[in-house]
Formats: C-alpha cells, structure tokens, sequence
C-alpha cells in the first residue's frame, strides 16, 4: 500500500498535491508525511534545508503572496498541522504560458494534505479557523535580501479569497506589496543595476 498519493495541480501542472495515507486503529492514526524517496520519484526532488512553522491567531489571517527571486527561489512543501487554510500558489515565470495564473486548494490538519509549489512561484493563504498552524520545507535558505512579494488582491491575478477585504487580517508588509506588474518594473530596475 503506497503511503502517499501525488496529484499534478488542474491549472498549475508544476504544483503538485501530496495525499498521505492515514493508518487509522482504536488509538487514532499514524501517516507519513515525507519519504525523500517516493518524494522525488513525484518530482519533489529537494533537497530540503530549512523548515518553517508559523501560527496565526485568527481565522481570516493572509500571509503571502511570497517568493523569493533568483538566485535565492524556494520550493515549498506546505502541511497544514492545525486549524485550515486556503492555500495558494501564483506562477510568477516571466517565460511560463501560465504567468500570473492563480491555483489555490483547502489544506487542513485533518487530511494532512500537502502542497509542493516550486520555484518560480510566489505562495500564501488565508487561515480558515482560529488557530492554524502550518509547517513547510523550503529547498532553498531564508534570504532576505531577495525576499520579495505581490499583493495578495492583485486584481490581474484575481484569487477569491474567502473573506472579504474588510475581515482580512494581514501584516503592514503584505499589505504595502506592490502589484505583479510593478514588481516586474522594480524587477528590471534591479536587473539594470546589476
Ligand atoms: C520566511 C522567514 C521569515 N523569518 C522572519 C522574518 C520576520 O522577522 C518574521 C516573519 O516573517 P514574515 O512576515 O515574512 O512571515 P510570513 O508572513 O509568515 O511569510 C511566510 O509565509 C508565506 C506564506 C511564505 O510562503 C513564506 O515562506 C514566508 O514569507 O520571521 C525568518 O527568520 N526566516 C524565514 O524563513
């Protein structure tokens, strides 16, 4: 019986979803949630090196949209391990087919469901109950200075988020994140500085 099954995203092929098996008995369940192994043979190849756990108090919390730029992109294997989120993966390739496109998937604790979004795209969510918790690798480390983002209600990627805007709890960074197009801009001022 394989402990996991993969499933390439409808609308963002790279992104993939991770379904663990759950081994339920009288006491509760036991799952396996990552096997280098059967990991890679998906295409969530890593290596990981960094894990991230963050907290968010209340249902309704966005954090994202993040990524970070080259050299310094990460992939993201994303588990939500309390509460449920909404989560969400933009694909933010200049050269892909699929830029500015927009996927997003419920996570919760109790499916232990996972997603892999690679480099080249940017990742948030929004927090469906009070108290969620969610945990990630990341392949690559925490920098910084390439740390960038898109505003989470950019109206050119459109993602429905499931509070309205007025509910949405975000921090002062997020919500001063410039839109897909001007970041691009800033991306080609830096690109000539270089
Ligand atoms: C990401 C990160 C942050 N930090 C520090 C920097 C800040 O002082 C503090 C909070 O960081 P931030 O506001 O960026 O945390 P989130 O808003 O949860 O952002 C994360 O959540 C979205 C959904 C993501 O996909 C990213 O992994 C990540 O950007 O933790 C670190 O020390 N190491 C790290 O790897």
């Amino acid at each position: 019986m394989m402990p996991f099954e993969f499933k390439q995203d409808d609308v963002l092929p790279q992104v993939i979803h991770v379904i663990p098996k759950k081994f339920e008995d009288p006491r509760g369940w036991f799952a396996e949630t990552y096997r280098a192994d059967v990991f890679a043979e998906a295409g969530i190849a890593g290596p990981f090196v960094q894990d991230n756990h963050s907290r968010s108090a209340d249902a309704g919390t966005i954090r994202g949209l993040h990524f970070q730029a080259p050299p310094y992109a990460q992939g993201k294997l994303v588990r939500c391990v309390k509460g449920r989120i909404l989560d969400v993966a933009v694909d933010v390739r200049r050269s892909s087919p699929n830029f500015g496109r927009a996927m997003s998937v419920e996570l919760c604790a109790d499916s232990g469901a996972q997603l892999f979004i690679p480099r080249g795209f940017a990742h948030g969510f929004c927090t469906l109950e009070d108290d969620t918790e969610v945990v990630y690798k990341t392949d690559a480390y925490y920098a910084p200075s390439h740390d960038y983002g898109i505003a989470h209600d950019d109206p050119a990627i459109a993602i429905d988020w499931p509070v309205p805007p007025h509910a949405r709890i975000l921090s002062d960074k997020d919500r001063a994140l410039p839109s897909l197009a001007d970041y691009l801009k800033l991306e080609s001022i830096h690109e000539e500085e270089r």
